[in-house]
Protein backbone atom coordinates (compact mmCIF):
# COMPACT_ATOMS: atom_id res chain seq x y z
CA UNK A 1 0.00 0.00 0.00
CA UNK A 2 1.39 3.15 -0.42
CA UNK A 3 1.67 5.84 2.42
CA UNK A 4 0.05 8.95 1.47
CA UNK A 5 1.16 12.03 4.17
CA UNK A 6 -0.24 14.88 4.54
CA UNK A 7 1.99 17.87 4.34
CA UNK A 8 -0.98 20.77 3.39
CA UNK A 9 -1.30 22.14 7.19
CA UNK A 10 -0.46 25.52 8.76
CA UNK A 11 1.61 25.06 11.78
CA UNK A 12 -0.07 28.12 13.18
CA UNK A 13 0.58 26.36 16.73
CA UNK A 14 4.06 25.56 16.32
CA UNK A 15 5.08 28.91 14.66
CA UNK A 16 6.73 28.26 11.87
CA UNK A 17 6.65 25.21 8.92
CA UNK A 18 6.66 22.62 11.51
CA UNK A 19 7.24 19.69 8.76
CA UNK A 20 10.39 21.21 7.75
CA UNK A 21 11.67 22.46 11.40
CA UNK A 22 14.82 19.90 11.87
CA UNK A 23 15.41 17.76 14.63
CA UNK A 24 18.25 15.73 14.96
CA UNK A 25 19.82 17.08 11.69
CA UNK A 26 16.64 16.46 10.00
CA UNK A 27 13.44 17.68 9.41
CA UNK A 28 10.47 16.37 10.93
CA UNK A 29 9.14 14.95 8.05
CA UNK A 30 11.67 12.90 7.32
CA UNK A 31 11.43 11.34 11.09
CA UNK A 32 7.91 10.45 9.84
CA UNK A 33 8.54 8.85 6.79
CA UNK A 34 11.61 6.67 7.59
CA UNK A 35 9.30 5.15 10.41
CA UNK A 36 6.72 5.00 8.06
CA UNK A 37 8.97 2.77 5.04
CA UNK A 38 9.77 0.30 8.08
CA UNK A 39 6.18 -1.07 7.73
CA UNK A 40 5.97 -4.19 5.09
CA UNK A 41 2.81 -3.20 3.72
CA UNK A 42 3.92 0.43 2.80
CA UNK A 43 5.91 0.16 -0.58
CA UNK A 44 5.64 4.08 -1.47
CA UNK A 45 5.76 7.04 0.10
CA UNK A 46 3.47 10.16 -1.21
CA UNK A 47 3.77 13.51 0.23
CA UNK A 48 0.04 15.41 -0.26
CA UNK A 49 0.74 19.65 0.30
CA UNK A 50 -0.57 23.10 -1.59
CA UNK A 51 1.04 24.03 -4.58
CA UNK A 52 3.25 26.91 -2.33
CA UNK A 53 4.78 24.47 -0.51
CA UNK A 54 5.34 22.11 -3.21
CA UNK A 55 8.97 23.42 -3.93
CA UNK A 56 10.48 22.96 -0.09
CA UNK A 57 9.13 19.02 -0.08
CA UNK A 58 10.61 18.50 -3.55
CA UNK A 59 14.05 19.84 -2.47
CA UNK A 60 14.04 17.08 0.20
CA UNK A 61 13.81 14.73 -2.48
CA UNK A 62 10.08 13.72 -1.77
CA UNK A 63 6.88 12.31 -4.10
CA UNK A 64 4.54 15.19 -4.33
CA UNK A 65 0.73 15.38 -4.77
CA UNK A 66 -0.97 18.84 -4.92
CA UNK A 67 -3.78 19.51 -2.80
CA UNK A 68 -5.78 21.88 -4.28
CA UNK A 69 -8.84 22.07 -1.67
CA UNK A 70 -7.40 24.10 1.42
CA UNK A 71 -10.20 22.84 3.32
CA UNK A 72 -7.93 20.76 5.92
CA UNK A 73 -7.50 17.31 6.15
CA UNK A 74 -10.73 15.85 4.42
CA UNK A 75 -8.96 17.68 1.25
CA UNK A 76 -5.60 15.90 1.48
CA UNK A 77 -7.64 12.37 1.99
CA UNK A 78 -9.59 13.07 -0.73
CA UNK A 79 -6.61 14.07 -2.87
CA UNK A 80 -4.39 10.80 -2.35
CA UNK A 81 -7.81 8.63 -3.00
CA UNK A 82 -8.85 10.20 -5.60
CA UNK A 83 -5.18 10.16 -7.49
CA UNK A 84 -4.08 6.64 -5.64
CA UNK A 85 -6.53 4.60 -4.83
CA UNK A 86 -6.20 3.03 -1.28
CA UNK A 87 -3.85 4.41 1.02
CA UNK A 88 -2.29 4.45 4.59
CA UNK A 89 -2.57 8.07 5.90
CA UNK A 90 -0.10 9.88 8.00
CA UNK A 91 -0.13 13.14 9.49
CA UNK A 92 3.13 14.49 8.69
CA UNK A 93 4.05 15.73 12.08
CA UNK A 94 4.40 11.96 13.89
CA UNK A 95 7.76 11.12 14.03
CA UNK A 96 7.19 8.16 16.32
CA UNK A 97 4.80 6.22 14.18
CA UNK A 98 5.64 2.08 14.71
CA UNK A 99 5.49 0.53 11.90
CA UNK A 100 4.21 -2.89 13.13
CA UNK A 101 1.05 -0.95 14.42
CA UNK A 102 0.97 0.43 10.39
CA UNK A 103 1.05 -3.26 9.46
CA UNK A 104 -1.73 -3.95 11.55
CA UNK A 105 -3.77 -1.48 10.32
CA UNK A 106 -3.46 -2.40 7.08
CA UNK A 107 -3.38 -6.57 7.67
CA UNK A 108 -7.26 -5.43 8.91
CA UNK A 109 -7.73 -3.69 6.14
CA UNK A 110 -6.87 -6.34 3.63
CA UNK A 111 -8.78 -8.64 6.03
CA UNK A 112 -12.62 -7.18 6.04
CA UNK A 113 -12.58 -4.49 3.28
CA UNK A 114 -14.36 -1.58 5.09
CA UNK A 115 -14.00 1.87 3.53
CA UNK A 116 -11.88 3.35 6.60
CA UNK A 117 -9.90 1.39 9.27
CA UNK A 118 -8.90 3.73 12.03
CA UNK A 119 -7.63 4.06 15.44
CA UNK A 120 -10.62 4.46 18.26
CA UNK A 121 -10.12 5.47 21.59
CA UNK A 122 -12.19 4.43 24.54
CA UNK A 123 -13.64 8.20 25.23
CA UNK A 124 -14.84 7.94 21.05
CA UNK A 125 -11.76 10.34 20.09
CA UNK A 126 -10.81 8.83 16.48
CA UNK A 127 -7.32 9.15 14.78
CA UNK A 128 -8.31 9.68 11.02
CA UNK A 129 -4.58 10.62 10.10
CA UNK A 130 -3.77 7.62 11.19
CA UNK A 131 -5.91 5.12 9.45
CA UNK A 132 -6.45 3.04 5.92
CA UNK A 133 -8.40 4.43 3.31
CA UNK A 134 -10.53 2.55 0.58
CA UNK A 135 -11.23 4.00 -2.68
CA UNK A 136 -14.68 3.42 -1.65
CA UNK A 137 -15.02 5.98 0.56
CA UNK A 138 -14.86 8.68 -2.19
CA UNK A 139 -18.49 8.91 -2.65
CA UNK A 140 -18.78 9.88 0.90
CA UNK A 141 -16.03 12.49 1.02
CA UNK A 142 -17.92 13.88 -2.00
CA UNK A 143 -21.10 14.03 -0.51
CA UNK A 144 -19.67 16.11 2.35
CA UNK A 145 -17.39 18.42 0.62
CA UNK A 146 -20.35 19.02 -1.72
CA UNK A 147 -22.38 20.12 1.47
CA UNK A 148 -18.94 22.23 2.75
CA UNK A 149 -18.93 19.56 5.84
CA UNK A 150 -14.94 19.37 6.42
CA UNK A 151 -15.08 17.05 9.46
CA UNK A 152 -13.59 13.88 8.18
CA UNK A 153 -14.33 11.90 11.94
CA UNK A 154 -17.92 13.06 10.49
CA UNK A 155 -17.25 11.07 7.57
CA UNK A 156 -15.48 8.34 8.65
CA UNK A 157 -18.55 7.73 10.95
CA UNK A 158 -21.04 7.86 8.22
CA UNK A 159 -18.74 4.74 6.30
CA UNK A 160 -18.58 1.39 6.61
CA UNK A 161 -15.34 1.64 8.87
CA UNK A 162 -13.40 -1.13 11.11
CA UNK A 163 -12.54 0.88 14.08
CA UNK A 164 -9.58 -0.59 16.33
CA UNK A 165 -9.67 -0.52 19.75
CA UNK A 166 -6.87 1.37 21.18
CA UNK A 167 -7.43 0.05 24.61
CA UNK A 168 -6.64 -3.30 23.35
CA UNK A 169 -3.58 -2.96 21.63
CA UNK A 170 -0.07 -3.27 23.50
CA UNK A 171 0.74 -0.05 25.39
CA UNK A 172 3.69 1.20 23.60
CA UNK A 173 2.17 1.37 20.04
CA UNK A 174 0.39 4.61 21.41
CA UNK A 175 3.64 6.54 20.95
CA UNK A 176 2.88 5.53 16.81
CA UNK A 177 0.12 8.58 17.42
CA UNK A 178 1.92 11.12 19.12
CA UNK A 179 2.18 14.25 16.61
CA UNK A 180 3.75 17.56 16.94
CA UNK A 181 1.90 20.49 17.20
CA UNK A 182 4.07 23.29 19.52
CA UNK A 183 7.81 23.51 20.40
CA UNK A 184 7.06 21.97 23.52
CA UNK A 185 6.24 19.09 21.69
CA UNK A 186 9.86 18.87 20.78
CA UNK A 187 10.63 18.21 24.22
CA UNK A 188 8.31 14.93 23.98
CA UNK A 189 9.77 13.27 20.73
CA UNK A 190 12.05 11.20 22.05
CA UNK A 191 14.32 11.26 18.90
CA UNK A 192 17.58 12.22 20.43
CA UNK A 193 17.79 9.16 22.70
CA UNK A 194 16.66 6.54 20.00
CA UNK A 195 19.53 5.02 17.52
N1 LIG B 1 -2.82 18.13 2.46
C1 LIG B 1 -3.25 18.75 3.56
N2 LIG B 1 -2.67 18.52 4.75
C2 LIG B 1 -3.13 19.17 5.85
C3 LIG B 1 -4.19 20.11 5.77
N3 LIG B 1 -4.43 20.60 7.02
C4 LIG B 1 -3.55 19.98 7.84
N4 LIG B 1 -2.75 19.13 7.15
C5 LIG B 1 -1.67 18.29 7.67
O1 LIG B 1 -2.27 17.40 8.59
C6 LIG B 1 -1.39 17.13 9.67
C7 LIG B 1 -2.06 17.35 11.01
O2 LIG B 1 -2.53 18.69 11.11
P1 LIG B 1 -2.23 19.63 12.36
O3 LIG B 1 -1.50 18.92 13.42
O4 LIG B 1 -3.48 20.35 12.73
O5 LIG B 1 -1.21 20.64 11.67
P2 LIG B 1 -1.38 22.09 11.17
O6 LIG B 1 -2.73 22.29 10.56
O7 LIG B 1 -0.21 22.34 10.31
O8 LIG B 1 -1.18 22.89 12.51
P3 LIG B 1 -2.10 23.98 13.27
O9 LIG B 1 -2.20 25.16 12.33
O10 LIG B 1 -1.32 24.29 14.51
O11 LIG B 1 -3.39 23.29 13.53
C8 LIG B 1 -0.16 18.00 9.46
O12 LIG B 1 0.87 17.18 8.94
C9 LIG B 1 -0.61 19.04 8.46
O13 LIG B 1 0.44 19.46 7.61
C10 LIG B 1 -4.78 20.36 4.48
O14 LIG B 1 -5.68 21.18 4.31
N5 LIG B 1 -4.28 19.65 3.43
MG1 LIG C 1 -1.02 17.49 14.66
Amino acid sequence: MIAAILAGGRSSRFGEEKLLYRVDGKPLITHTIERLVKAENIEEVVVITFKEKEHEFKKLGLKILIDKFKIGPIGGVYTALVELGDVFIAAGDMPNINPEFVDYIIKKFHRSRPMVCVPLWPNGYLEPLHAAYSEEFLPVLENQIKKREYMLGKAIKNARTCYIQIESLPLEWRESLFNINTKRDLKKFKGASRE
